[in-house]
């Protein structure tokens, strides 16, 4: 426990110059001591003296050894805690400084407060000492002794030289006098002073009363004579106080002054038993005070070694989280290598089925190849058998071209991509037509309805009936798909008769035109009767009246009823108006559903009435009949086919009108009569006016033309380009050491040509015409 002073201030102090005054940390509290000093030392430096007691860092930290602790965090706290006091000690200067009072400051260091105070008036040999004799609020009239223990302490413990003035609430309440001459009166003890006669003695002019302040007591007060500035009071000791009493009589009045003795050893004895009373008690209270320690410690321990189990037990758990972790990552890293492994394979898998699809690939490309090399000599093969057998049965000069292709369903599915709607061209009753690509020609693809009770054996035979009817006003049925029941037709590309009398496309059929339509059904229908069996039209109106680029018509569907079962002749798909398409229908026809050549002559009739009106079927019957009973006819006549010779409309009219008779018997013969009429019109349609006309609508198209050669051609083949040439000039092309198209640049995946019948046909007809 050692005593550390600290002055703070300016210059060094003169201790006969410097009022000290003792204060504690609370300004509140010494505040009103502190006024009285300055109040009542005007002109004198004063200086504040405070003892604090330094906390015990140790005890602080409970069961840490002072080794624990670093020596440098020890001197940190406590400089921190000595900075504080220094800045509560500040709060102090402010008042002085107000009263215009100079102030230095002494802090000192002791556990014990009073003590430290004994210690600092020793230490800096304090002349003038101010301190609070009580706390303010004790302040009362009959206040008149120390009641602080502390200053009860210094009172007792001071050194004799130091003149202490103790105050309360601003009162000066006790003074304790000082000897000037303190060299001799600091060499006897403070209790050998009072309970030496001599020590009373060298007080003549002060008196040293302790003042224990009980209640009831009297104290008597005089005035200090010690200080001249001072106002004080000095407290006369009372009947249960200790006294020192100046009294004159004293060595004359033995008695009484035995009397006093008793008094003072009574009071000797009282002090003693006091201190003893105080040092149990404080022995007593340390006691209860390090048994409140200790039990907060233990407390504390328990706290500690709970928390410290608990700490104990979240590591545990967190070990086992962490091995738990660990096994499941390990698990996971294992997994992780079998799936990297089992990638590894799959890639390699992949790899190998990519090679195996590509190898694939490119046989099914030499497959195909193969295969349609092997259709080309299939068909080359029957027809050459066909041939024979026709050779041996006296037939062969009109087979050549009647062979029929077979697709299959694969291949109408890719030539139609998939039945995209943008192929279709058409819907008829029995399903709907697809424009496609079959072996380099493009054809229309009519899908038909299911077998129903027909069988493939009955569908194919009537098919080869119906694909051996070649005639150059027909539609040329070139192949068929029986997997999908489908009819692969040459196509067509300028439309139907029916398109074109709606103008659809604003280019007017004129009237020369439209008598040679006529007469190419009419030759279309003679071929048709004539043939072996009779193979009737069954369907015929303008929508089966088909045109090339040359206006020359074609008849499509000839016969379809052979292929369509009984069952589904009655099936409509996509019939527009069945009262429109029985409009052409023979009434007998209606009646018994059979189809004769007589009912297709009542088809050509009303086909020839809408040549001429260019009217819908529905009425145009009634309408011709009335405008020729009623000699109107031009009226009738379709404007947009040009100015009709009347006498060859008229003519054309009566036909029609016989033609549509109910009575079949009565309807005109085909050769003799209907052909008879349309010959000679189509002479006078090839007069040189006419023909001009015609020829400048039937200019050669373009597709007859051979790319190379720019003429027309004559043995038209097809490369691998997909377009046709003439086969000399292709082959030249070849053989001048080109692999490429002609018409693409693009490298050609064979030299192979394949003969364009379709087209070779086409130009024949063209050509007789
Ligand atoms: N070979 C072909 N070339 C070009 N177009 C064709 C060919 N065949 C048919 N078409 C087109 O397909 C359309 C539909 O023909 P489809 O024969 O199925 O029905 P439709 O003639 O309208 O009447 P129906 O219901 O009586 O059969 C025709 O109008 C025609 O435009």
């Amino acid at each position: 426990m050692g005593t550390v002073g600290e002055t703070e201030g300016e210059g060094v102090l003169d201790v006969e110059e410097t009022i000290f005054v003792a204060v504690e940390k609370n300004v509140k509290k010494s505040k009103k001591t502190l006024f009285w000093a300055a109040e009542n030392f005007v002109g004198q430096k004063i200086c504040l003296l405070h003892v604090y007691q330094p906390t015990d860092v140790l005890a602080l930290n409970g069961n840490f050894s002072h080794q624990d602790l670093k020596q440098n965090a020890i001197e940190a706290f406590q400089k921190l805690e000595r900075q504080k006091r220094h800045e509560l000690l500040d709060d102090y200067l402010p008042l002085l400084d107000q009263a215009g009072v100079q102030a230095v400051k002494i802090l000192i260091e002791m556990d014990n407060i009073e003590r430290g105070i004994v210690e600092a008036i020793a230490q800096y040999n304090i002349r003038w000492l101010v301190m609070g004799a009580a706390a303010d609020k004790y302040h009362s009239m009959e206040l008149t002794g120390l009641k602080s223990k502390k200053a009860i302490f210094v009172c007792q413990e001071a050194q004799i030289s130091c003149h202490i003035w103790f105050a309360c609430n601003g009162y000066l309440i006790y003074t304790r006098v000082g000897r000037k001459d303190r060299y001799e009166m600091e060499t006897v003890p403070r209790k050998q002073l009072l309970d030496s006669p001599a020590g009373t003695e060298q007080y003549e002019s002060a008196v040293y009363s302790l003042s224990f302040l009980d209640a009831g007591e009297v104290a008597e007060v005089s005035q200090c004579s010690e200080h001249p500035s001072c106002s004080n009071n000095i407290v006369v000791g009372t009947s249960s106080s200790i006294s020192f009493l100046r009294d004159e009589e004293e060595d004359s009045q033995g008695q009484e002054s035995n009397e006093a003795d008793q008094k003072l050893e009574l009071a000797i004895g009282a002090v003693k038993r006091w201190k003893e009373e105080d040092v149990a008690l404080e022995a007593k209270y340390k006691a209860r005070a390090l048994e409140t320690l200790h039990v907060k410690e233990m407390s504390q321990r328990k706290l500690l070694e709970d928390l410290l189990v608990r700490d104990k037990q979240e590591v545990l758990r967190t070990k086992n989280q962490y091995d738990r972790f660990m096994e499941e990552l390990q698990m996971v890293n294992d997994k992780k290598a079998a799936l990297e492994g089992r990638l590894a394979e799959s890639q390699c898998m992949v790899k190998e089925l990519e090679e195996k699809m590509i190898s694939a690939v490119n046989l099914l490309i030499s497959f195909k190849k193969q295969r349609d090399e092997m259709r080309v000599q299939h068909g080359d093969a029957r027809r050459e058998l066909n041939y024979s057998r026709k050779l041996a049965s006296g037939e062969a000069e009109s087979f050549y071209g009647t062979e029929i292709l077979e697709f299959s369903f694969m291949e109408i599915n890719n030539a139609t991509q998939d039945f995209d709607p943008s192929f279709r061209i058409g819907d008829g009753k029995y399903g709907s037509v697809y424009k496609g690509l079959l072996c380099h020609l493009q054809v229309a693809i009519k899908m038909l309805p299911s077998y129903g009770s027909q069988s493939l054996i009955e569908f194919q035979n009537e098919v080869e009936v119906l694909s051996r009817v070649r005639h150059p006003n027909l539609v040329t049925l070139v192949g068929t798909c029986p997997e999908s029941r489908s009819l692969v037709y040459e196509y067509v590309r300028n439309g139907s008769l029916e398109d074109r009398l709606l103008c659809s496309d604003n280019t007017p059929l004129l009237w020369e035109t439209r008598t040679r339509i006529a007469y190419d059904i009419c030759s279309a229908l003679i071929f048709l009767h004539s043939n072996k069996p009779c193979l009737p039209h069954g369907n015929l109106k303008p929508s089966k009246v088909l045109l090339d680029t040359n206006f020359v018509c074609k008849l499509s569907d000839f016969g379809i009823y052979r292929v369509i079962s009984e069952g589904n002749s009655g099936t409509s798909f996509n019939e527009a108006d069945p009262m429109v398409a029985s409009a052409y229908m023979a009434p007998e026809y209606l009646r018994t559903g059979e189809v004769t050549p007589e009912s297709d002559l009542y088809s050509f009739g009303m086909v020839l009435l809408q040549l001429l009106t260019g009217r819908p079927v529905m009425g145009v019957l009634k309408d011709v009949k009335c405008a020729l009973e009623n000699g109107h006819l031009n009226i009738l006549l379709d404007a947009s086919a040009g100015d009709w010779p009347l006498a060859q409309a008229q003519q054309l009219a009566y036909l029609a009108l016989r033609c549509c008779e109910k009575n079949p018997l009565h309807r005109p013969d085909l050769v003799s009569e209907i052909r008879t009429v349309l010959e000679p019109m189509m002479d006078s349609c090839l007069s040189p006016a006419s023909s001009l006309r015609v020829k400048k609508h039937r200019r050669v198209p373009s597709h007859f033309v051979c790319p190379i050669f720019q003429e027309v051609m004559k043995d038209p083949h097809i490369a691998a380009d997909g377009f046709t040439y003439e086969a000399d000039a292709i082959r030249g092309w070849f053989k001048s050491g080109h692999d490429t198209s002609p018409m693409t640049n693009l490298k050609l995946q064979h030299c192979n040509l394949l003969p364009n019948h379709a087209l070779h046909q086409a130009i024949q007809e063209w050509r007789q015409k």
